[in-house]
C-alpha cells in the first residue's frame, strides 16, 4: 500500500517579550555599541510567529498592537528567515506575526519575531541546529535576538548577546504600563551619551545583590535592586514616564523601572490579586494607553504548532 506523501505545513512557534531586571550601561565602543550588562527576564506576553512555503517572500502582521510594524524586508522577522535560507538553500518563505508585545516598546518585540523565526525554520526545514548555532545567527540579527531565543532569566555581557543563564527561585508577577507611541533604541542609546558627556563611564559589572534576590523568590528583595541605566534617557525624551512611574508606585507597586528603552514601564508587584490592583489603578488613572499584565520567568521562543499535511 503507498501513501501520500508528507507535506510540512506551517509551523507556528510562540515567543516572549522581556524586561531587563537591571540594565547597566558601560562606555560606547568603536563600533558604536555599548558594552552592556543585562539580566534579562522573559515575560508572559507572546508574538506567535507562523512560517510556512511559499511562492514568494513575505510577512504579514495581525493584532491590535500591529501599527508600525514594517511588512516589507525591514521586517527583523524577514530578515531572519533570508538568513537562515542563505545559508542553509532555503525557498521562500511567509512570515505571519500575530502581535501581543508591544511595538517600539523595550520589550524585544521584532527581536522576538526574529528568534521565532529561526526556531520556526530549524523546525520547517528539519535543519537540526544546535544552541551555539542559533545563538550565532541570533546575534547577527540584534543584540537581544539570542535572549528570546534561550528564555528565562538570564545574563547578557558583550553587547548583550553573549549568555549566561541566572538562578532564579518561583515565578514574579509584572504590571506592564504600555505607552502611546514608541522610542527609538539609537535615539535613546544617544540621549544616555549625551546625559553622561564629560564623566567616566566604568565597564558594567553584574550586581551580586541582585543575583541574590532572584535567589530568594521574593518580589520584595528584588524590587529595590531593579534598576535601567537607560531610564533617565528615557525620560527625559518622554517626561511623561516620570510620572506614570510614580503614579505606578504610589497604587501599590512594589518596584518599577522602564523596560530597556521604553516606553513601556514594568512594576513588580507581589502577586495575581496585587497585579489587578494596580493595573486597573493605572487604567483608572488615565496616564497609560493600555495596561497588561504577565508573570516571568517563561520559555523562549518554542513550536506550538506543527501542520503536517
Ligand atoms: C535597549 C535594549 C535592552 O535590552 O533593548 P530594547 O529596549 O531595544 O528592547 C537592547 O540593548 C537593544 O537591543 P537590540 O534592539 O537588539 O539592538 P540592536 O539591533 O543590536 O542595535 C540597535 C541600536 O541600538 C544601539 N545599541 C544596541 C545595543 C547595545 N549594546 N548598544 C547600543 O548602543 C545602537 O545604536 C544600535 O545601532
Ligand atoms: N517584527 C517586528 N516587530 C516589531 N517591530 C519591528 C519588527 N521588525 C522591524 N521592526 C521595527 O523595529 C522597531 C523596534 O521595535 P521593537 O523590537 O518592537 O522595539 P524595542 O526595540 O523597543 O524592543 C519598530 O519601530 C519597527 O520599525
Amino acid at each position: 500500500m503507498t501513501s501520500a506523501p508528507i507535506v510540512p505545513g506551517p509551523v507556528t512557534v510562540r515567543v516572549p517579550a522581556k524586561v531587563n531586571l537591571e540594565l547597566l550601561v558601560g562606555p560606547r565602543r568603536d563600533d558604536g555599541y555599548h558594552s552592556l550588562s543585562s539580566v534579562y527576564q522573559a515575560l508572559s506576553l507572546y508574538d506567535d510567529v507562523t512560517v510556512g512555503e511559499a511562492d514568494e517572500w513575505g510577512v504579514s502582521v495581525s493584532g491590535t498592537l500591529a501599527e508600525g510594524v514594517p511588512t516589507d524586508d525591514d521586517n527583523i522577522a524577514l530578515r531572519a528567515a533570508r538568513l537562515v535560507a542563505d545559508r542553509y538553500d532555503g525557498e521562500p518563505v511567509h512570515v505571519s506575526i500575530r502581535k501581543g508585545i508591544p511595538v517600539a516598546g523595550g520589550m524585544a518585540g521584532g527581536s522576538a519575531d526574529a528568534a521565532a523565526t529561526l526556531v520556526a525554520l530549524d523546525h520547517l526545514w528539519d535543519l537540526g541546529l544546535d544552541r551555539e548555532e542559533l545563538e550565532e545567527m541570533a546575534a547577527e540579527l540584534g543584540s537581544d535576538v539570542p535572549f528570546l531565543v534561550a528564555g528565562g532569566t538570564a545574563m547578557g555581557s558583550g553587547r548583550g548577546e553573549m549568555l549566561a543563564p541566572v538562578l532564579t527561585r518561583g515565578t514574579f508577577h509584572w504590571v506592564l504600563a504600555l505607552a502611546e507611541g514608541g522610542l527609538s533604541t539609537p535615539a535613546v542609546y544617544a540621549e544616555c551619551d549625551r546625559l553622561r558627556e564629560g564623566t567616566d563611564v566604568p565597564e558594567p559589572v553584574a550586581t551580586p545583590a541582585l543575583m541574590a534576590a532572584l535567589r530568594t523568590g521574593d518580589p520584595h528583595e528584588l524590587a529595590p535592586q531593579l534598576v535601567n541605566d537607560l531610564q533617565d534617557a528615557a525620560i527625559s525624551l518622554r517626561p511623561d514616564l516620570g510620572e506614570v512611574l510614580s503614579d505606578g508606585m504610589e497604587f501599590g507597586a512594589l518596584g518599577g523601572v522602564v523596560s530597556g528603552s521604553g516606553p513601556t514601564i514594568a512594576f513588580l508587584v507581589e502577586g495575581t490579586e496585587a497585579g489587578i490592583d494596580l493595573a486597573v489603578a493605572l487604567t483608572a488613572s488615565g496616564a497609560v494607553r493600555d495596561v497588561r499584565r504577565a508573570s516571568g520567568p517563561v520559555h523562549g521562543a518554542h513550536v506550538i504548532h506543527h501542520r503536517v499535511d
